[in-house]
């Protein structure tokens, strides 16, 4: 495993903000929630605490048992996770006297520091909180202020604990990147080495170790994700991956032919399926858009189950996952409701109880695309234009007709 820095999420909106700053330092980042922290293997070099909508002041604020990092690991609190630290260990966080949102500058640096080297005088941070710390603990000591902040960023003497106000994650902190950058390298260590092409060559040989000779069955949608997976799937275990591309006569004029095209040229062992008919029976006298969007999922997936149970002792089902999807089903906030509602085990087609495979799964969808061109795929799949899956459909009122696409690609 790569080293890594932890970032423990409080609910902020800002929070992926911060893991794509740091993953642009090509210091590889996971995002937990604050109440589920991962065990601290010697991977991990240094924890960010994010914001939150909360206050810490809040009966029951989301809270966290530091001790077992502090003083053995870097850490760095942003604004609620400055303040958690500040309440926690005897300080003082107060109700700021007006909700402070927007630019400010930093009037006072202490550059001895190293999270503040070459930050200049003035800088500009953004600011998004309704409390502020009034007190710090002992041994705990201010090295930035703004005219309205006093306790703009602290550092706890004798270890590396850090808190700040301010948001270096967005653009308008415009040193933000800097002072991110020495956290992450400067104080936590970390040797900047997470590029695509590392993350092409060490996920192939996981997926090696974990795939072996088993065989694989992938859907294809033309889109980036599943195009990106399917080719990391295809180096690391060869035609034991088959991939699926369905045409289901919604696809835009000729995409179906193009796109299956350059799966060929990629070398990917993909059979093209010619659904168009099934698809078009299903949606007959259907007008409703959610019938018709039902409709198009239940029938795309009767066909892929069709297709694979062709596919003799196939294990795996591989998926164009990102990251975002994995953060949204375990946030802070809880599981979207109706992410896994197809989930009915009994009801299930047969390719969902194969064991999934998520190559991506820890990537955001612009790692993805230089993954994509790491691994050389043309950059006609890599820069399409997303397209949904009910395609077509979604353009074409009352109901859809063979004769009514052919109109609309037009
Ligand atoms: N026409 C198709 N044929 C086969 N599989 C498909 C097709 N359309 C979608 N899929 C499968 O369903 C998954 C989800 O489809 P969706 O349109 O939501 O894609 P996505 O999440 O935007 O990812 P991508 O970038 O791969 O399109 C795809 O990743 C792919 O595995």
């Amino acid at each position: 495993m790569a080293e890594q820095i932890l970032i423990l999420d409080f609910g902020s909106q800002y929070t992926q903000l911060i893991a794509r700053r740091v993953r642009e330092l090509n210091v590889y980042c996971e995002i937990h929630p604050y109440n589920k922290v991962p065990e601290i293997t010697s991977d991990i070099k240094g924890v960010i605490l994010s914001g939150s909508p909360c206050s810490v002041r809040d009966e029951g604020a989301p809270d966290i048992d530091l001790d077992s990092m502090r003083g053995k690991l870097p850490i760095l609190g942003v604004c609620y996770g400055s303040q958690l630290m500040a309440q926690k260990y005897g300080g003082e966080v107060l109700p700021s006297e007006i909700r402070e949102y927007g630019r400010a500058n930093l009037t006072h640096i202490d550059q001895h520091y190293d999270l503040l080297k070459e930050m200049t005088h003035g800088s500009q941070v953004w600011m998004s909180h309704g409390d502020t710390i009034k007190v710090l603990p002992d041994g705990f000591e201010v090295i930035a202020s703004t005219p309205a902040v006093e306790v703009a960023a602290f550092k706890v003497q004798g270890e590396e604990t850090y808190g700040i106000q301010f948001h270096p994650e967005v653009t308008h902190s415009l040193e933000g990147k800097n002072l991110i950058r020495n956290f992450v390298v400067h104080i936590c260590g970390c040797a900047q080495d997470w590029t695509a092409d590392m993350f092409v060559d060490s996920t192939v040989a996981e997926l090696k170790a974990k795939l072996g000779d088993d065989k694989v069955v992938m859907g294809l949608s033309g889109g980036v994700d599943s195009s990106v997976a399917a080719t990391l799937i295809h180096r690391a275990i060869g035609d034991n991956l088959t991939c699926v591309f369905v045409d289901n006569g919604l696809l835009r004029k000729n995409e179906f032919e193009e796109v299956l095209d350059s799966y060929k040229t990629l070398g990917l062992n993909v059979i093209g399926v010619d659904a168009k008919q099934r698809f078009y029976d299903a949606l007959s006298g259907l007008t409703d858009p959610e019938a018709k969007r039902k409709a198009i999922g239940r029938v795309f997936i009767e066909v892929f189950d069709d297709e694979a149970h062709k596919i003799e002792g196939v294990k795996w089902l591989g998926q164009g996952t990102i990251y975002p999807d994995v953060i949204e089903s375990v946030s802070v906030k809880g599981p979207s409701a109706t992410i896994k509602s197809h989930h009915n085990v009994g009801g299930l087609p047969d390719f969902m109880k194969l064991s999934v495979v998520e190559p991506l799964n820890t990537l955001f969808k612009d790692e993805v695309r230089e993954v994509g061109r790491s691994l050389e795929i043309p950059e006609a799949i890599i820069g399409r234009h997303p397209f949904p899956g009910p395609g077509l459909a979604i353009r074409i009122l009352g109901d859809i007709t063979a004769e009514k696409v052919k109109h609309c690609r037009k």
